[in-house]
């Protein structure tokens, strides 16, 4: 199975530099300076500086590139991914989809393989999401990471092809628990942030992520998810890393907002557009996700980090 990456961030990079160590791989920019810059530094400094790319990565910003590969590695963020799947439909189309993206699009409530479903109906959708930071797995340090599929034997295939000697998937086919695992940890590290940045404590954030966990699986039961996959690495794995960790994106945006501190906003968080959507489908679905709502609350500022606390603690006591 031949593979291309499409996307040139940090994730897209990283991926497409350890997939390049065993076999050819093609990487896809959607800008044409970009990809020059790439190619002619062997090296994406403006996304993930002190990588090297190895000589079979080829770098490219034509999507006729499609044309020689099978499985397509889909690295835009969540909110892009529509439109970047509707303008490129025609390329796609009979294509093994792999979305590598974590989250919930803000309008539909939907995650990346239904919007895949959706956009490009005649592809198979799969899913590569779990615990890592792009310059780890880009670094070649040891990394495990959930691949989603259905049928399990397409899975299998893609996990063969994808896994590499630092790089190492395990399959599911529940391809529900694995991306509402993977949105809803970048909530909870968002809430975790903002506990360790406004000095309430470690206590608070172990708190949180317990309790963070059982909303993650309160949803994902709910959509039919099974609850193993949410105690594996695409859930727990990935709530673990992300929430103990100042190289999260979302655990520092949580920080700043502790802080009371500006953000970058030209920088790639989905934790909170994925929390807007989930506290809406939360209360169409009547279930109670009191840290997502609160996150959505602190996030349009409609709540301090001290009354959000306030709230939380004061919440009618009940069994665990
Ligand atoms: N950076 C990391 O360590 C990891 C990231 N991810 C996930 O990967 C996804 C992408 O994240 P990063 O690569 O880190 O973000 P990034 O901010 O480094 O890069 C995003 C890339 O998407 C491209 N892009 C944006 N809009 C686009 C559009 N409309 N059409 C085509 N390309 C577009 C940008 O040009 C950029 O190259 C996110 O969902 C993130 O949660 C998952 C695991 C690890
Ligand atoms: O998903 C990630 C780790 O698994 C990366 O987290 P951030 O997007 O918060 O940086």
């Amino acid at each position: 199975m031949s593979v291309a990456v499409l996307g040139a961030g940090a994730f897209g990079t990283a991926l497409a530099i350890s997939l390049a160590r065993k076999a050819p791989t093609t990487l896809w920019c959607r800008s044409k300076d970009h990809a020059d810059e790439i190619r002619s530094t062997r090296e994406n400094t403006r996304r993930l500086p002190g990588a090297p790319l190895p000589d079979a990565l080829a770098v490219t910003s034509d999507i006729a590139c499609l044309g020689a590969h099978d499985v397509i590695l889909l690295a835009v963020p969540m909110q892009k991914m529509r439109g970047f799947l509707t303008a490129h439909q025609a390329a796609l189309s009979g294509k093994t989809l792999v979305a590598c993206c974590k989250g919930i699009e803000l309008d539909s409530g939907l995650g990346p393989v239904a919007v895949l479903r959706d956009t490009v109906p005649e592809a198979t959708a799969a899913l590569l999401t779990g615990p890592s930071f792009a310059a780890d797995i880009a670094l070649g340090l040891p990394t495990a990471l959930t691949l989603a599929c259905d049928p399990d034997e397409t899975g299998k295939a893609l996990q063969a092809t994808l896994s590499t000697d630092n790089l190492r998937l395990y399959r599911t086919t529940d391809l529900t628990g694995a991306e509402i695992g993977g949105a809803l940890k970048n909530v909870i590290a968002i809430a975790c942030g903002a506990v360790i940045g406004a000095r309430l404590g470690d206590s608070a954030r172990a708190a949180l992520m317990t309790r963070g966990y059982a909303e993650m699986q309160r949803l994902a039961l709910a959509r039919g998810a099974r609850p193993e996959t949410l105690a594996g690495l695409s859930g727990f794995g990935d709530l673990t890393l992300t929430c103990g960790s100042e190289l999260s994106r979302n655990f520092r945006l949580g920080l700043s907002l502790g802080r009371g501190e500006a953000f970058d906003p030209s920088i790639t968080v989905e934790g909170a557009a994925t929390a807007r959507a989930t506290a809406k489908t939360a209360q169409e679905m009547g279930l109670e996700m009191p840290i997502t709502q609160t996150v959505t609350n602190l996030l349009d500022q409609r709540l301090t980090i001290s009354d959000a606390a306030d709230q939380l603690l004061k919440r009618p006591l009940k069994e665990e």
